[in-house]
């Protein structure tokens, strides 16, 4: 038996220009049948772009996209994805139950609507009018719709975006579920904490470029950093003491920095004489420390190392 599972997911130096604009500038990804990978990255980086290649929806400038080793125009494929449309797609005046029928109609074999139904806690709702579902049922009703065709691929586009913390944790465990029988996912999202809940490999995408990808803990240990903030000091004085450290001046001169080591900092802080004042130090988020990194335009060192394995 082959040991190497077969991509099924295979793009190669795809460009994607919207008039001088390269939403995409030579992006490679190759996804294996069954994985879940985390699409990061912040506005405007070109991770809907790279959905939409996948999708169909759009072709590459140049370089080629290729699903299940075919066209994703191609309908033997098409039926082998599905995707998650905006909440507000779905038809007001049709029922939930009408809508996941009229879905599965289009698929040769679709999933069982009641193992669906379960999955996504869809019960309560069948009998009910999309129109007059509330925000998060209307966008647990548009994740289910994306397995309805039971796909060997969904792609799921920031799938939790307005959601309370409940109805987000419930719609994560549903996804899990789906990958654990098999699916393969790729998600998009700006927040770092639903990429760690749901994916296994990180592609973090920057300016229509991967600029890191590599196993979840791997990007998640390079970004985690502690959050310095302190009056009194520039940027400049803060690069010399570590080379390393993310910065960002607010308003009234108040410098944030966000470092591996905050003791280390604060050690060679003190130590240069530096004249700070109003220190404070906090764990920084994920989150924070992932915008900080892709604001400099490339993957920090520790990012680099992730990706070459150290
Ligand atoms: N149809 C279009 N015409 C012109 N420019 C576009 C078009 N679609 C996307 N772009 C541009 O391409 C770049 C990538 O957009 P894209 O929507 O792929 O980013 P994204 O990572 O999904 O962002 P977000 O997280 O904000 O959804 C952006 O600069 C965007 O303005």
């Amino acid at each position: 038996m082959n040991a190497k599972p077969a991509s099924i997911v295979e793009v190669d130096d795809a460009v994607k220009r919207f008039g001088r604009h390269a939403a995409l500038d030579g992006v490679s990804l190759a996804v294996a049948a069954g994985e879940c990978v985390g699409l990061l990255g912040p506005n405007g980086a070109g991770k809907t772009t790279l959905l939409s290649l996948l999708l169909g929806l759009r072709s590459p400038t140049s370089g080629t996209v290729r699903l299940f080793g075919g066209d994703p125009l191609d309908v033997r494929t098409r039926t082998r994805v599905g995707s998650t449309p905006q909440a507000s797609a779905l038809p007001e005046a049709l029922k939930v139950r009408e809508v996941l029928d009229y879905v599965a109609a289009h698929y040769p074999q679709p999933a069982a609507r009641n193992e669906l139904v379960d999955a996504f806690d869809l019960g309560p709702l069948l009998g009910k009018q999309c129109g007059s579902l509330s925000g998060g049922q209307q966008r647990r009703l548009a994740v289910a719709l994306a397995f309805v065709g039971d796909p060997d691929l969904v792609l799921l586009d920031e799938p939790t975006t307005g959601l309370d913390v409940d109805a987000r944790r419930s719609l994560w465990d549903a996804l899990r579920a789906k990958h654990r029988a098999g699916c393969a996912v790729i998600v998009t999202s700006h927040h770092l904490e639903e990429i760690e809940q749901l994916a296994e490999r990180v592609v973090v995408i920057d300016h229509g470029r991967v600029i890191t990808d590599g196993t979840l803990a791997s990007v998640v240990g390079s970004v985690s950093r502690r959050r310095v903030t302190m009056r009194g000091v520039d940027a400049a004085r803060i690069q010399a003491i570590d080379a390393d450290a993310l910065t960002e001046t607010a308003d009234a001169g108040l410098v944030t920095a966000l470092v591996r080591d905050s003791d280390a900092f604060i050690r060679s802080l003190v130590a240069s004489g530096a004249p700070f004042t109003d220190l404070t130090v906090r764990g920084a988020t994920l989150e924070e420390a992932f915008l900080a990194m892709t604001q400099h335009g490339e993957a920090s060192p520790a990012v680099k190392n992730a990706q070459n394995g150290s």
